[in-house]
């Protein structure tokens, strides 16, 4: 991960199971993100909230099984951090050791004494500010740091959770040039999504990537493929099925002969 000091972009995607991850591995990506988005992306949830811990140990372990050679980071889900100092650190080791991570993700600076108590445990902590989903009651879906004042803790914050132990950095849907401030001011690599050119990589969601079941898209998403053409393929199985086409010879077994099989 020395992609900071030589100035070349780093690239993270997120994947929720096994052929996600396979892919996303093919593709060269340098990071992939277990996302608590798959609760909106494959779970069909309004939001992030209804995410669990089981949810992302079940499809993080599916992840690594698909990507075993590239760096993988699990979120950890709502409610799951900041409840008390024990069930905190509990919930990061069971995710951290039954997943095979190589990082867990946390939203938010009030998770910065959990990220220094992880790091001393050992376990390598992202750490995620800006728009963090999880609070999407309070926040909103919306541009974060937008007035000067919020700008400056968004630093503080930065900072905050580097000098926690923080290995990385998500910053998510924030002005560009707040986002380059930060990742000047950090020696940390900063990714943004929603955050502009100027952080040192990017990330986005496989769905959105792939415009695959999604129906919203954000300004900040760009679609380098399109899945919703799987549903032209459905309809033509359909079609086969119902005028004969399928199954042809080919996809058929040999013929016996039933005369000489007992019925
Ligand atoms: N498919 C997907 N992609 C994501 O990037 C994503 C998720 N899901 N789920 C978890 C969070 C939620 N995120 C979101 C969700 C919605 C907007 C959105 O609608 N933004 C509007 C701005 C709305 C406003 O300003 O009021 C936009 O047009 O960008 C942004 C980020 C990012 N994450
Ligand atoms: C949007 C990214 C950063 C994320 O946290 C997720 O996919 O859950
Ligand atoms: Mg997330």
């Amino acid at each position: 991960m020395n992609m900071k000091r030589n100035g070349e972009k780093m690239t993270m995607l997120t994947a929720y199971d096994y052929p996600s991850a396979k892919q996303a591995e093919q593709a060269g990506i340098e990071s992939i993100l277990v996302g608590d988005s798959l609760g909106m992306t494959v779970l069909g949830y309004e939001s992030t909230v209804q995410v669990t811990l089981q949810d992302m140990k079940h499809h993080a372990k599916a992840v690594r099984r698909g990507a075993a050679d590239t760096f993988m980071v699990v979120d950890m889900p709502f409610g799951t951090v900041g409840i008390d100092d024990k069930t905190d650190m509990e919930n990061a080791v069971a995710l951290y050791q039954e997943t095979n991570a190589n990082a867990l993700k946390m939203e938010g600076a009030h998770a910065a004494s959990l990220i220094k108590r992880c790091t001393q445990s050992g376990i390598p902590i992202v750490a995620h500010l800006g728009l963090t989903p999880q609070s999407f009651g309070v926040t909103g879906y919306k541009l974060q740091a937008a007035s000067k004042e919020a700008a400056e803790t968004l630093i503080e914050d930065a900072k905050l959770i580097e000098q926690s132990g923080a290995v990385m950095l998500v910053l998510e849907a924030i002005p560009s040039d707040l986002a380059a401030t930060i990742t000047k001011q950090l020696s940390i690599p900063v990714i943004g999504i929603g955050a502009g050119a100027d952080t040192d990589g990017q990330v986005l969601v496989y769905h959105d990537v792939l415009n695959y079941g999604v129906d919203r898209k954000p300004k900040f998403v760009k679609r380098y493929g399109d899945f919703t053409t799987g549903v032209d393929a459905l309809t033509t199985y359909r079609e086969e099925v119902k005028t004969g086409i399928f199954p042809s010879p080919e996809f058929t077994y040999k013929k016996q002969i039933m005369d000489e099989v007992d019925p």
